[in-house]
């Protein structure tokens, strides 16, 4: 069986402590590490406790962050501040930019072929900003750099069964694109098993899809933005990722990763994940005339996005 060392960093947050809790319960884990600024004595003193395979260590502030990340195979990166309402995920740029390029610098030096999965927003901007620094470093492999976007393929499935009475755990509907607003696209015309809407409601459906963030942040009311659905999402995307590691077959994912499918550079697709990561990028696949137009109004946002998160570090 798969002996892997998977380390969670901002694991004290709202995020990292529900997500530890569900990779605890991991048979493919054999050791959690987890890493924060905050707290990861208590939260990984408590998560020790569960009688599960994974061994459980904390380590606190940056001069055991090396440690934290040594051998590591996978590194899932939920570090640094949540929306407000009012705020656009581009608004935590200035804080999260550099937490995310500090924390991924270290990547490099401790863990270089460790696969990671970029959880802090925004994430349009945090994968560019990881891919640059790994570069810098010499490490860079475009297979091993993910941004977790499956909080939208978990809300979209959510919300188009609701809709047609489906079991909403069998229900797959695939999004592409990015991890902000009018880049996030989910693809009605393409959803397992087989649906059909009006124009009407795939205009309200998508929108909400694309808004479903902005709904938790307002709903939270100043508390934080979504946290116990995004531990879920990236517990289902780490454990897709040791999957395809341990060598199971046909392990798809959709993930925002490097591309050269539009004129974005990074680009959300269903990518097949194996033992070195990303094995194949599975592309856009046939659109609907309605899901080419989201595409086309994307692309400027993204590549504004991605230009915003390599000048930080190239400049
Ligand atoms: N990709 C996605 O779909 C989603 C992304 N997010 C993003 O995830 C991030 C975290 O959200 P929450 O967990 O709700 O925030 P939180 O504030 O509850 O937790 C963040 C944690 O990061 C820690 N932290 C801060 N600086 C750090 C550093 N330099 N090194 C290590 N840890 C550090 C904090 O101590 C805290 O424990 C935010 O940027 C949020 O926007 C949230 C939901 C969905
Ligand atoms: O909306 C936010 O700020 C957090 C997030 O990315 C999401 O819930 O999709």
């Amino acid at each position: 069986m798969l002996k892997a060392k998977v380390a969670v960093l901002g694991a004290s947050g709202g995020i990292g402590q529900p997500l530890s809790l569900l990779l605890k319960k991991s048979k493919l884990i054999s050791h959690l590490s987890l890493y924060d600024v905050a707290n990861t004595p208590g939260v990984a003193a408590d998560l020790s406790h569960i009688n599960s395979r994974a061994k459980v260590t904390g380590h606190l502030g940056p001069e055991q962050l090396g440690e934290a990340l040594q051998g590591s195979d996978v590194v899932l990166i939920p570090a640094g501040v949540p929306r407000k309402p009012g705020m656009t995920r581009d608004d935590l740029f200035n804080t999260n930019a550099s937490i995310v390029r500090d924390l991924v610098a270290a990547c490099a030096q401790n863990c270089p072929k460790a696969l990671i999965g970029v959880i802090s927003n925004p994430v349009n901007s945090t994968i560019p900003i990881a891919a640059e620094v790994l570069k810098k470093a010499g490490t860079y492999d475009p297979a091993r750099l993910f941004g977790v976007t499956t909080l939208d393929v978990v809300r979209a499935n959510t919300f188009v069964a609701e809709a047609k009475g489906l079991d909403p755990a069998t229900t797959d509907v695939p999004v592409i694109g990015g991890h902000a607003g009018i880049t996030i696209i989910p693809l009605l015309s393409r959803v397992n098993p087989s649906v059909s809407f009006d124009k009407d409601h795939i205009d309200a459906l998508t929108k909400r899809i694309q808004d479903a963030g902005t709904e938790v942040v307002k709903a939270k009311a100043g508390a934080g933005s979504a946290t116990l659905s995004m531990a879920f999402a990236a517990a289902r995307f780490a454990f897709s990722l040791l999957e395809g590691l341990a060598g199971k077959p046909d392990v798809v994912e959709c993930a925002y990763v490097q591309s050269d499918l539009t004129e974005a550079s990074y680009f959300a697709t269903p990518v097949h994940l194996g033992k070195n990561g990303l094995v194949k990028n599975l592309g856009l696949g046939k659109l609907s005339a309605y899901e080419e137009d989201l595409v086309k109004a994307a692309i400027p946002e993204l590549k504004a996005s991605i230009k915003k998160g390599q000048e930080f570090v190239t400049k």
